[in-house]
């Protein structure tokens, strides 16, 4: 009996799977690292913790399941995305930490850009926006502040990658230089219809060539695992960035279907099959996957603070102890008590693109207690998927049937309920809640023959629990409208 292991490496947890052919998780293990906010608006991670905790918990998953090395078909690894890392290709020494996704340190780079006239010739090329988000920007302010890089970097002595280049490359000792196509179309550097990396943006964004990582597909064999001696040999022959490992993992294979990660943000994606569809809603045109060298596209909506509120409450208002006792503290109160709080701690992204706003809670009086702001903000993640869906429905011209969901915050039944209220459809959870992960298993699986073909795949796919509209329409249309109201107040806060 053969298995298929798959890493998971997230913005604040990795995480190892262990599959069997059936699709079900037979083992797991998780470690969270460290999260560095050294400025106002800054997010990293120190390169090695990334690592380490992705070798430690292989290792534990493997262990846990009492396998071998030889009894692993395969690895998918999958990843949090635009993350941006460089080293020295001779050493393998990172250069400085890992400039996370949420960090916003090049809003001013981006205005400039944007000043330059450029948004229109990225957003054609790339299907992404001028934001701090995306990896681009984050690599040229790497090359720019670290003494010496640029100049290391035109000698070809420096290596840039996400974080799956960055663990192909410790996976294997620094013989592989190379990210998937679907990493590849978060860096603002990738050509959506060329499917290579673009010589004009490059240019734009002052980036030698030299750095880059070869591009490759989600599902085939990148090379064998060299580095940790329990699983020497065994192929990484999946790789995606953690939200298309999800679309795939929930089975949405087809155009018109769509899956949202409740995470640390959230992510939507919508499948619009071979062709890119262009956003008139601010969303963003990305790839779905790419198989062979059959590329199939999504539309994506991205919101920052998701699941992130929660562990703000947590460790910011020290209102809960656990993420888990949100619930409780949130079904103290029949409902919000009229309190809003819009999560804009860096930004808001889609459908907004305002990396000046900030996080408010308006509403408050006397009577306010922690359990309104606690039910706010649980709330306020619903309502920010349910803008996602708007406006996704309007670019695609279709209406979701339903929502496939995933992700840590759905453990949630209270949250996954409004959602469906706000959206009035089907909210659909899946058995397996590690879609992300047994996504990667699938692209990886697909790759070595263990799973023959999508049909397959997509017949393991089983639903837990289904929530359906409850709530009174109009009830939820005064919510939605002061949702709206809420939001305005937080647009452009920091630019004073
Ligand atoms: N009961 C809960 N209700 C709402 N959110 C929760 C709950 N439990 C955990 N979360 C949130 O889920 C997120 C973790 O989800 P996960 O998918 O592991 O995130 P990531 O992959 O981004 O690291 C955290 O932001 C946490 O606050
Ligand atoms: O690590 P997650 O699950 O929060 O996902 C992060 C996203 O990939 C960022 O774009």
């Amino acid at each position: 009996m053969s298995y298929l292991l798959a890493l998971d490496q997230g913005t604040t947890s990795s995480r190892a799977v262990i599959f069997d052919r059936r699709g079900r998780a037979r083992a797991q293990a998780q470690q969270e690292f460290t999260q560095y906010f050294p400025k106002p608006g800054w997010v990293e991670h120190e390169p090695e913790d990334i690592w380490e905790t992705t070798r430690r918990t292989a290792i534990a998953a493997v262990a846990d399941a009492n396998l071998t090395g030889a009894q692993i078909a395969a690895i998918g690894l999958t990843n949090q995305r635009e993350t941006t890392l460089l080293w020295d290709r001779a050493t393998g020494k990172p250069l400085a930490r890992a400039i996370v996704w949420q960090d916003r340190r090049t809003a001013g780079m981006c205005a400039r850009l944007k000043k330059a006239g450029h948004e229109v010739l990225f957003r054609r090329k790339t299907g992404l926006l001028l934001d701090p988000y995306f990896s681009g920007t984050k690599l040229a302010w790497l090359l720019d502040h670290v003494p010496g890089a640029r100049r290391r970097a035109g000698r070809g002595a420096l290596a840039f990658g996400t974080v799956d280049a960055w663990l192909l490359w410790k996976l294997t000792d620094g013989r592989i230089h190379a990210t998937d196509a679907t990493n590849a179309s978060r860096t603002l550097l990738y050509n959506l219809c060329t499917g290579g990396w673009d010589e004009e943006l490059l240019e734009i964004l002052r980036i030698p060539r030299t750095v880059l990582p070869e591009i490759r597909s989600c599902s085939e064999v990148y090379g064998e695992v060299s580095s940790i001696p329990a699983l020497r040999g065994v192929r990484i022959a999946g790789v995606a960035g953690d939200q298309h490992a999800a679309l795939f993992g929930q089975g949405c294979f087809r155009p018109g279907m769509a899956k949202n990660t409740y995470g640390t943000g959230c992510f939507m994606l919508l499948n619009t099959g071979a062709k890119p569809v262009a956003s008139k809603h601010q969303l963003l045109t990305t790839l779905a996957w790419k198989i062979g060298e059959r590329t199939e596209y999504a539309l994506e909506g991205s919101v920052f603070i998701g699941g992130a509120v929660v562990q703000w409450l947590r460790d910011g208002l020290g209102v809960i102890a656990r993420s888990g006792d949100v619930e409780e503290l949130a079904a103290r109160v029949p409902d919000n008590g009229g309190v809003y709080l819009v999560p804009a701690f860096t930004g808001l992204g889609a459908p907004h693109w305002d990396a000046e706003a900030r996080g408010v809670i308006v509403g408050i009086t006397r009577g306010t207690t922690a359990a309104h702001v606690a039910r706010a903000a649980l709330e306020s993640i619903s309502y920010q998927v349910a803008d996602l869906i708007a406006a996704m429905e309007a670019d695609a011209g279709l209406k979701l049937r339903e929502l496939r969901v995933d992700g840590g915050a759905t453990v949630n039944a209270g949250l996954l309920q409004f959602q469906s209220d706000l959206l009035r459809r089907a909210v659909v959870r899946p058995r397996v809640a590690e879609t992300t992960a047994l996504g990667a298993a699938f692209f990886a699986g697909l790759a070595v023959g263990y799973w023959k073909s999508r049909d397959e795949i997509a017949a393991l796919w089983r639903a837990d629990r289904t929530f359906r509209p409850k709530a009174a329409a109009a009830a939820v249309a005064r919510g939605q409208r002061d949702w709206r109201r809420a939001v305005d107040r937080a647009k452009g806060w920091a630019a004073g």
